[in-house]
């Protein structure tokens, strides 16, 4: 039912991350006031029956009770009054906790490795940073507030019941015990009740947004009924197990209810015949009355505590579950080697095999090739074979199971993974627009700073400009939920948002698929001008766009790669003009070092990206 998480890797000794004093550090001062608050109410309600006592005594005495009554009516006032202060504060530090325990997760969950977001997927990754996170903020108010003020008053209660009558307290407790033990097996029980409401939740969340992603196609194909079944099935798993967790919660009050239930016959039985004996005065039998109506409140608040608290245990595992798996490394895993300047190739694969976890079958098996260090290099292969996989691995998104991997001069493993990345600039295949404003999105890998000029320049290379100066607010004007872009004038924006970041090198996924031919050749003859100082590589199976390449690396079928890796990889050399055809030659390093950079004209309409210093790495 629910999804499943990677295999946690927790680093030895690691200590778990989500412990209370941790998560209350930041707001110790108003939490000590909530506690303090919290506790003095509870003490001021602990003295409320003394009060009711001296009252009882004076209206028997027929003595003056203007002083008992406005002591009582103090009392009651400052017990209230504590209480909605405790409980200001509290929301007020619980939404802060809160606040801090998302940042710090989504965080988390953002430095994770692709395939590890992918193995949790996305509904999980929502339930834990939404429910999950508001639950463990309700475990931490129940354990440090709650819990510890209800502990004292049951406590309190049951010393003072003892003070006033220790046989009645006796013959009470009993019969609290003897009504309530089933109470032990329903709270044993909430912490799985719990797991399996949150597992289902996610489940849910999960269904639920991947049918939202394919809703065109749903609607399309008028599925909506089925894709309703599939989020109903979920739906219904949630009902069970939130039914489950509601019915053990809801046993709290009644057990305790008839706790008290019978342990009033007896102490009501036992009281009147010790009056009517002479063994009991009635003063004494309010006082232990009152109290033994009182106990009932912090009785159930510590049971109820106690249920939440294994609640949010349970929700406490699952996000240190997420928080105990790896992030990308930051640090190189491997010692930097200072690359010959300048570097002679901009990519070189040696041998790469990997296989996504959970095939079984490789999906580049000892696949080996070269890209120059400038020009235009095209990916081209059939679908399925890899060419998006190896984009992954150039940027680091996945690391390979063998062989060696170089970019910009330097083993992948061995960059600073910010440092490889601000080099790369990487157009998806699916094209992506954030949620946010056009110059939000322009400005994703870019600096702040960048003028808006700057932006205007990238928009009218890509020839988008037009479309972004009739939009209603121009690069104010808000994509995603609000105004849509076509798949074309998303694509163009992906390619201004690369251009914009300056990157040394460019790995474009099909980055013409959804363009007319006339747009088609303008990028191309842009990608043209770009590559005469940079390598790009551009994975496509267009002819128009494998003419414009300078270099291309034919990645076979798996079946065709496993009967001989080195041979199946073809690069063609670069031709002076698109015009001629190109020999085709082996992969191997000898010819790549036989790589002309083909003499292309400097860029002219072209944006200057800003330079980074480590261009020479
Ligand atoms: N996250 C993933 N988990 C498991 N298998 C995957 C994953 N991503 C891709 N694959 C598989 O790896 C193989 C290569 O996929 P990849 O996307 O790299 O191919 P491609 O050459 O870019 O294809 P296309 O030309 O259709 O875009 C495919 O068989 C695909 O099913």
């Amino acid at each position: 039912m629910s999804v499943r998480f990677p295999q946690r890797r927790r680093a030895a000794g690691r200590k778990p991350q989500l412990r209370l004093s941790e998560l209350l550090k930041s707001h110790r001062f108003p939490w000590v006031c909530a506690v303090t608050l919290a506790w003095s109410s509870t003490a001021a309600g602990l003295t409320l029956p003394w009060l009711v006592q001296d009252v009882t005594r004076a209206l028997i005495e027929q003595s003056p009770v203007t002083r008992p009554l406005l002591m009582l009516t103090a009392l009651t006032l400052a017990t209230a009054l504590g209480q909605a202060g405790c409980g200001w504060l509290l929301a007020r530090v619980g939404e802060r906790l809160l606040l801090n325990l998302r940042r710090h997760v989504t965080d988390h969950i953002l430095r994770l490795p692709m395939p590890a977001v992918r193995a949790c997927g996305s509904g999980d990754l929502h339930t834990r940073i939404t429910s999950d996170a508001a639950q463990v903020r309700a475990w931490a108010e129940t354990a440090v507030v709650h819990l510890p003020a209800a502990g004292l008053g049951t406590i309190a209660t049951l010393a003072a019941m003892v003070a006033v009558d220790p046989v009645l307290t006796l013959l009470a407790s009993a019969a609290f015990v003897l009504a309530g033990a089933p109470l032990v097996g329903v709270l044993a029980r909430t912490r799985r009740a719990a797991s399996d409401q949150q597992a289902a939740l996610a489940d849910l969340s999960q269904r639920f947004l991947s049918q939202l992603v394919a809703l065109t196609t749903i609607k399309a194909y008028r599925c909506e009924a089925r894709a309703t079944r599939t989020i109903s099935h979920a739906a219904s798993d949630l009902s069970s197990a939130s039914v489950t967790a509601a019915r053990l919660q809801a046993l709290i009050g009644p057990l305790v209810g008839l706790g008290q239930q019978v342990a009033l016959v007896t102490v009501t039985v036992t009281a009147t015949h010790r009056i009517t004996s002479g063994g009991m005065s009635l003063v004494t039998f309010s006082a232990f009355l009152f109290l033994l109506l009182f106990l009932p409140s912090p009785v159930t608040v510590t049971a109820l505590g106690i249920a939440h608290l294994r609640t949010g245990l349970a929700a406490r595992a699952r996000l240190e579950t997420l928080l105990a798996l790896q992030t990308e490394q930051e640090q190189p895993r491997t010692k930097p080697r200072p690359a010959p300047l300048p570097v002679r190739h901009a990519v070189v694969f040696r041998n790469v095999t990997f296989t996504y976890p959970g095939t079984g079958r490789p999906v580049l098996d000892g696949l080996s090739f070269t890209v120059p260090a400038t020009g235009l290099t095209a990916l081209t292969g059939p679908t399925g074979a890899g060419k998006s996989t190896v984009f992954s691995l150039i940027s680091r998104f996945s690391e390979p199971d063998a062989g060696h991997i170089r970019v910009l001069g330097q083993e992948v493993g061995s960059w600073q993974l910010s440092s490889l990345r601000r080099r790369i600039a990487y157009v998806e295949q699916r094209t992506t627009v954030l949620e946010g404003t056009v110059r939000q999105n322009l400005r994703l890998g870019s600096p702040d700073s960048t003028s808006d000029d700057d932006l205007w320049e990238a928009l009218k290379t890509v020839g988008l400009h037009e479309v972004v100066q009739r939009l209603p607010y121009g690069l104010d004007t808000l994509l995603g939920r609000g105004q849509a872009l076509s798949g074309g004038q998303q694509q163009r924006l992906s390619l201004a948002r690369a251009l914009l970041t300056g990157a040394n090198l460019f790995l474009l996924d099909e980055p013409t698929s959804q363009l007319d031919h006339t747009s088609e050749q303008q990028v191309l003859q842009l990608l043209q001008h770009l590559a005469a100082t940079r390598p790009i590589i551009m994975a496509t199976h267009r002819p128009a766009t494998l003419r414009h390449a300078h270099h291309t690396i034919a990645i076979p079928p798996p079946a065709d790669r496993s009967t001989d890796p080195a041979e199946a990889v073809t690069t063609r050399l670069p031709s002076a003009a698109h015009t001629q055809t190109p020999a085709i030659h082996r992969a191997d390093e000898t010819h790549h070092d036989e790589v002309l950079t083909p003499a292309l004209p400097p860029p002219e309409s072209v944006v200057r990206p800003h330079s980074h210093q480590e261009t020479s790495a």
